[in-house]
């Protein structure tokens, strides 16, 4: 596996080629604003989504999808609404034999479908895999050392992409649990929302802490309603990536929450983000996968009511403190 092309030139997709290239692998970085990537590959550097940070010589920059035809594996790394239109453009460039690797975190919100499912709807015959875990952009990118998730029901897929895109300071850790990966990815982003919420209520660290593994609880509830494994959610997928989201200002949902917490309205808070942030989006699909399994997700439906249905937030609070105590656990 020589040759890696990543799809989506944002923060996640830049710091993507530059880990790749670091790994020794051909990078082809597609974009899909013409213009843009041209700026890119003049400055080399992503100014709007990736500051300070030199994008090598060697990586081909391109808004062109037959850049993407020659690669052994391509890494899909747009947001989570807009991977299937990207799919639809990207399609006829992509032979059927390509692996096909998800690395945005989100369920599309029209179908509540799963990123391997919205690329299998797509791309029947392309090997999937997932890329997550706990994995700030601009950390990987400026070389910090970070491990990952990479999820596959195909192990020697999984392990030949580990090998081609792991280095020293970017760890990939194998997995036969995609949909687990995929699980944590997108609710853990949801529970971001929720930890900057009592950041910014200054409703305390002991509150932060309970998010966290009740959140945990929620998420690994889920996953193994949906046939995940539990093992997963322990892994950086689940808990690694809940505790960086959780914890952390560079978290975008994090800071969504923050904001809300502090008191700033919706519209106000999404447009001083630094990104996207797919927790919001996710809510409401989270929510209705929950439904229809019956089970219950608590923090995650607090959360979309705040952030999806104008829900008050002082009263959204006093409601979840309100419920009734339960035996610990994930199960119920
Ligand atoms: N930034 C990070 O630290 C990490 C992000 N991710 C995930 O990666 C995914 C992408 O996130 P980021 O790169 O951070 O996003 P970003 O906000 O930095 O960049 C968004 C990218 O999507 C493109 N885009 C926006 N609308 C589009 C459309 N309609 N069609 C095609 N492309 C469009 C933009 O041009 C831009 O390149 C998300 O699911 C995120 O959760 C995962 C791990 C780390
Ligand atoms: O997924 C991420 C880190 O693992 C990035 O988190 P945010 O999208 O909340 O910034």
């Amino acid at each position: 596996m020589e040759h890696v092309a990543i799809a989506g030139a944002g923060s996640w997709g830049t710091a993507l080629a530059v880990a790749c290239r670091r790994a020794g692998r051909r990078v082809t970085l597609w974009g899909r604003d013409a213009g843009q990537m041209a700026a890119l590959a003049g400055k080399r550097e992503n100014p709007r989504y990736l500051p300070g940070i030199a994008l090598d010589p060697e990586i081909l920059i391109s808004a062109d999808p037959d850049a993407l035809t020659e690669a052994d594996a391509c890494l899909l790394v747009v947001p989570a609404q807009v991977l299937r239109a990207t799919l639809g453009q990207l399609a006829p460039r992509l032979k059927p034999s390509l692996p096909l690797v998800l690395c945005a975190k989100g369920i599309e919100q029209q179908s509540g479908l799963l990123m391997t499912e919205v690329a299998a709807a797509c791309l029947p015959d392309n090997p999937l895999a997932v890329l997550s875990g706990p994995t700030f952009a601009a950390e990987v990118a400026r070389g910090l050392p970070t491990a990952v998730t990479l999820a596959s029901t195909d192990a020697n897929l999984a392990r030949t992409l580990a090998q081609a895109i792991g280095g020293r300071s970017f760890r990939p850790y194998v997995s036969d649990d995609p949909l687990g990966a995929e699980i944590g990815g997108a609710v853990k982003n949801v529970l971001a929302i929720a930890c900057g919420i009592v950041a910014g209520r200054r409703l305390g660290d002991n509150a932060g802490a309970a998010l966290i593994t009740r959140g945990l609880a929620e998420m690994t509830r889920l996953c193994l309603a949906r046939g995940g494994k539990a093992e997963t959610m322990m892994g950086l997928a689940g808990l690694g990536d809940l505790t960086l989201s959780c914890t952390a200002r560079q978290s975008r949902n994090f800071s969504l929450g923050l904001a809300l917490g502090e008191g700033q309205d919706l519209d106000a808070a999404l447009k001083a983000s630094r990104g996207v942030v797919e927790g919001r989006f996710s809510a409401a699909a989270v929510l209705a996968m929950a439904e229809g399994l019956g089970i219950e997700l608590p923090i995650c439906q607090a959360v979309d009511q705040v952030v999806n249905q104008g829900t008050d937030l002082a009263a959204t609070i006093d409601r979840l403190l309100a419920r009734p105590f339960k035996a610990e656990g994930f199960s119920a």
